[in-house]
Order: structure tokens, then sequence, then C-alpha cells
């Protein structure tokens, strides 16, 4: 038997094949990922051939230009800023597989800004959902039109004007806080972010956090989110939240995630107590005195009211804590960061510091408090803020992303790109500015601002999709200048605005800190 079965097995012809059955899976799985790069690539043909008649830097496949984003913080924005001057006009980049348009002209910005089929945010402010859920800052756009027409209302000049009386408390409580700090050189924004941590929750939420006066720690733990945030955003491996996962950044992020969401939360809880606790008053008041109850409705009673008081509401709690968290996050940095960046600057030029203060005695006078009536009156410190946003705008780059094609006049951005507006740039732009790097308020007078191409200042953004908080912000501004600055005299070791190094972590910082010295009056 043995032997005729080796007899006939000799028979059988072995099969050949030049490839083992390993090198054999090999090349086949090779051949259907080059078949699959290529048809992926084919799909793709018209973003490269718009890219090929525009200029941009290096760029690796798939992975673009990640390459350049890899850094600190302050390297990443001066790759940016690189970026920007070596393509001036228009530029584009690839980070990642997906293409961005650096846009920097004031016609572009306009056309882009002031366009419908602009209004998405790019996917890479999905990084900060986690932290901002999708309040309206993130919302995608139908999300979004619907809670901006929600809120807008809540912004009107009435209820501003009824809040001056917390912006002129809380700068009060500020004067009170320095003079611990006389004559020693402080980061200013360890202050300010308290502060305007106060005025958000009492303005837009009615409800009082004494940040200032407790050491709250929610302000630094916005800014190192935002800091992590950023790196989420350029390192593009962490795109993955796999290898997110994997680093010590992810335990981190989780543990300041969880805190910011826990303060919102409570700041909800209680206003929701404090919602019908008040709803009771209402019902046992006679008429006349429901009205004062009511008169200082801040945007969270108004939504709060929708949300819990109407039949089929229309925000759920998830929503609503969003967008408490949108505005805590979008309106207390943005405004702490400009007001620091506006004492910084009067530090640095005594001569403008005291021509805000003599308009501030003028109109004020010495001891009095702040009251919404001033404000209008304070033209010379409204110049300053203005100028100082224009050279230190807190958001120096938005993003959108294209539903369509979009006709720039002399290019077409190709739909699904996206842009990259460079408001510093345009800011700073000597083609739109005479002498840009002068701190000169005095282009913002009235009879000067005609000079100011439109689409050549945009510190709040501008369209339908601008800041809804401009009005607030620059009350809030200038009752704690007004406030400061009867009390203090400022000094700042940089004597020009080209001396301050600067980074972004989302909003723009100076590399150094605030570092701000105050002197008695
Ligand atoms: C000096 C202070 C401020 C500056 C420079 C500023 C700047 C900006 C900019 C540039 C945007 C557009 C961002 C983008 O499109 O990517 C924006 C959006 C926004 N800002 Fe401000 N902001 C300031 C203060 C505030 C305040 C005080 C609030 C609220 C109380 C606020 C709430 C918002 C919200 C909710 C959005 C999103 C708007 C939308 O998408 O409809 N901001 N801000």
């Amino acid at each position: 038997m043995i032997e005729t079965f080796s007899v006939s097995a000799k028979a059988i012809p072995t099969p050949h094949s030049p490839f083992s059955a390993q090198e054999f899976l090999l090349y086949s799985l090779g051949f259907t990922l080059t078949v699959l790069y290529v048809q992926w690539l084919w799909s793709r043909r018209k973003l490269y051939t718009y890219a090929s008649k525009i200029h941009g830097p290096f760029s690796l496949p798939i992975f673009g230009c990640f390459y350049l984003f890899i850094g600190q913080p302050t390297e990443t924005y001066q790759n940016i800023q690189y970026l920007f001057k070596k393509y001036s006009g228009l530029g584009r980049v690839w980070f990642g597989h997906r293409l961005f348009f650096m846009v920097q002209k004031p016609n572009h910005l306009d056309i882009i800004l002031s366009s419908p089929k602009a209004l998405a945010k790019d996917p890479l402010y999905d990084h900060a959902k986690k932290v901002i859920g999708t309040g309206i800052f993130t919302a995608p756009v139908p999300k979004w039109k619907k809670h901006r027409k929600l809120i807008s209302p809540t912004f009107n000049q009435r209820i501003l004007d009824q809040f001056v009386e917390v912006f002129s408390e809380q700068g009060e409580i500020l004067t009170k806080c320095l003079e611990k700090e006389i004559g020693k050189e402080v980061d200013l924004f360890h202050y300010l972010t308290k502060l305007t941590l106060d005025v958000i929750c009492e303005t837009a939420m009615g409800i009082k956090v004494n940040a200032q006066t407790t050491d709250s720690l929610y302000g630094k733990w916005a800014d190192r989110l935002m800091e992590i945030t950023m790196l989420k955003i350029f390192r593009i491996w962490f795109h993955s939240d796999f290898i997110f996962s994997l680093t010590p950044l992810k335990k981190e992020y989780d543990d300041l995630v969880m805190k910011a969401h826990d303060f919102s939360g409570r700041v909800v809880t209680e206003k929701r107590i404090a919602y019908k606790k008040k709803m009771e008053e209402i019902n046992e008041c006679p008429e006349a005195e429901v009205e004062e109850i009511t008169k200082r409705k801040a945007f969270l009673d108004y939504l709060i009211e929708i949300a819990y008081t109407k039949k089929g509401s229309i925000l759920t709690d998830q929503e609503l804590r969003e967008e408490v968290d949108t505005f805590m996050i979008a309106g207390s940095d943005t405004t702490a960061t400009s007001n620091c960046f506006t004492f910084m600057v009067l530090g640095m030029f005594p001569e403008i510091q005291q021509r805000i203060y003599e308009e501030v005695v003028d109109v004020i006078g010495y001891d009095r408090k702040v009251e919404h009536t001033d404000l209008p009156k304070l033209k010379y410190t409204e110049c300053v803020i203005k100028e100082t946003l224009r050279l230190f705008p807190v958001g120096p780059f938005i993003v959108r992303t294209l539903g369509e094609d979009l006709d720039l006049g002399d290019v077409v951005i190709p739909s699904g790109c996206s842009t990259v507006l460079g408001i510093i740039n345009v800011h700073r732009n000597p083609e739109y500015w005479n002498d840009p790097l002068k701190f000169d308020p005095e282009r913002f007078l009235p009879q000067n601002t005609e000079k100011i191409l439109p689409g050549s200042y945009l510190p709040f953004s501008y369209g339908a999709r601008n800041c809804i908080g401009p009005r607030y912000a620059m009350m809030a501004m200038k009752t704690v200048v007004a406030t400061v600055v009867r009390k203090y005299k400022l000094f700042c070791d940089y004597k020009n605005i080209e001396d301050v190094d600067l980074k972004c972590n989302l909003v723009l910082r100076p590399t150094e800190g605030f570092k701000v010295t105050f002197h008695k009056k």
C-alpha cells in the first residue's frame, strides 16, 4: 500500500508559482491599496486642479504640511504667519488630506464672510465640541440658525445698559484685588479672567460666582483646555481618538472637561431653581411688580423660559448646558484677553494712558461709579480699544468650510475646501493701514473711519455668523478701563508693538504673558 501511494503521488505534477503564498497575499494587498489610492486621488482631481493654480508650501501625500504645525503654540503661530507672508494675496496649504486656502485680501474676506455658502465652521472646530458641545459657536448651520435667532434678541441695548452696573461693580473689585500687587509686575490675565467670569455669569446667566474674591480656578481650566484643544487640532495624529487616549494629555483633558462641565452644570441648576422661585413670586405679585422682577432678563433666563415652561419645549437640557459652556468660554476668555491687551498698551504708551485718564475724569469724575450713560461719551477710550483689537485681534484666524463653490472674483474656491481668514494679517497689512504697527487710536475717530476699507477691520468677524457680543464686550471693556485708570498708573516694559511676541492657544496671547506693573495714582 505504501509503495502504491508513493508511486501515484510522484505521478501528480506539483503546481509551480514564482511567489510563495505569503508573497502572493502581500502583492495582492499592495495592488488593492494602490488601486484604492488611485481611485481616491481620481475622485479628488478637482481639488488638485484648483490647488495647482495657487502657490503653497511643499506637501507630503496624505499628511500635507503637518510638519509645520507640530511645535509649541508660539512656533505654530509663527509658521502660520510665515505662510501668510510668503503666500500673500492667496495661498493654499494641505493639512492632512484637506485643502485650505489662506485668505487675507479685504475684498476676499468680505465676499466669504457675507456669503451664505461659507456659514459652516471648519471640521477642525469639532475638536472643541467635547468642551462646548454644539452651542452656537460650533453648531452645524441648521441648528446654528435656530439658536442664533433665539439668542440674538437678548443682546439688545436696553438689556446691555442694565449690565453696566455689574461691569462697574466688578471693576471696583478688581481695583481692590490689585492693591496687594502695587509696584510688582503681574500677569494681568490671572486677574482679568476672573473678572470676566464673574461678569459673564452675572449678566448672561444671572448668577453670582464670586470668582475674583474666592480665587476660582475656572479661568485656568478654560485656558489649559484651549491649549490642549489647540494641540489636538494641529498634531494631526491626535485626530485619532485612539492615539490621543494613549497620551497623558487625555487624562488631563477629560479631568478639566469634567470640572468645567460640573461648574456650568451648577450654574444651570441654580438658575433653574431661581427661575422656579421667581415664577412663584410672580404668581403672588400684583402686575406692577412683575415687570420689576423680570426686567433684568439675561439670555439664560430667556432660554430657560423656552426650555422649561413652554409646552413641547424646543431646547433640551443638554442644549441649554452647551450654550452656557459656549458663553462662558467664547465670552469670557476673549473679553479678558482683549482687556489685558488694552492695559498692556496703556502701560506701553503713557501719553495715550494720560489722555484716557483725562477723558474719564472729565466725563465721570474721580470717584463716581461708571454708568451706562457715560459710555457713549468715552469716545477716545473706545478708539484706544478698537486700535488694540486691530493690532491684537484675539481671534487672529477664522476657518470656514464652503458648502458650494465660491467665486472670489479672481479665483474660485471649490466646495468642501476651507478658508483660513487671516484677520490679524489684514489688520497689520501696510496696503490697507498706514504705518500699520504704529499704535494710533485716532484712526478710529469718526472723521477718519471712512478711510477704513470694508473687510480690512474684523476683530469680531463679520456677516451673519459674526460675534454675538461686540457691544457687550465694548461696554464691559470701557467700564473696566475707566474704573482702573482712575485708581492706577500702568507701566509695561514693551516699547513697540513689534516687540510683543505672540502665540495662539485658539485665542491670541503674548508669549511672555501680560506683564504690567501698577502704581497708585
Ligand atoms: C473683545 C471681545 C470679543 C472678541 C474679539 C470676539 C471675537 C469673536 C470672533 C472673531 C468670532 C467669530 C469666530 C469664528 O467665526 O470662528 C466670535 C464668535 C462668537 N462670539 Fe465673540 N468675541 C468677543 C466677545 C464675546 C462676548 C462677550 C460674547 C458673549 C457674551 C461672545 C460670544 C460669541 C459667540 C456666541 C460666538 C459664535 C457666534 C456664532 O457662531 O453665531 N463673544 N467672537
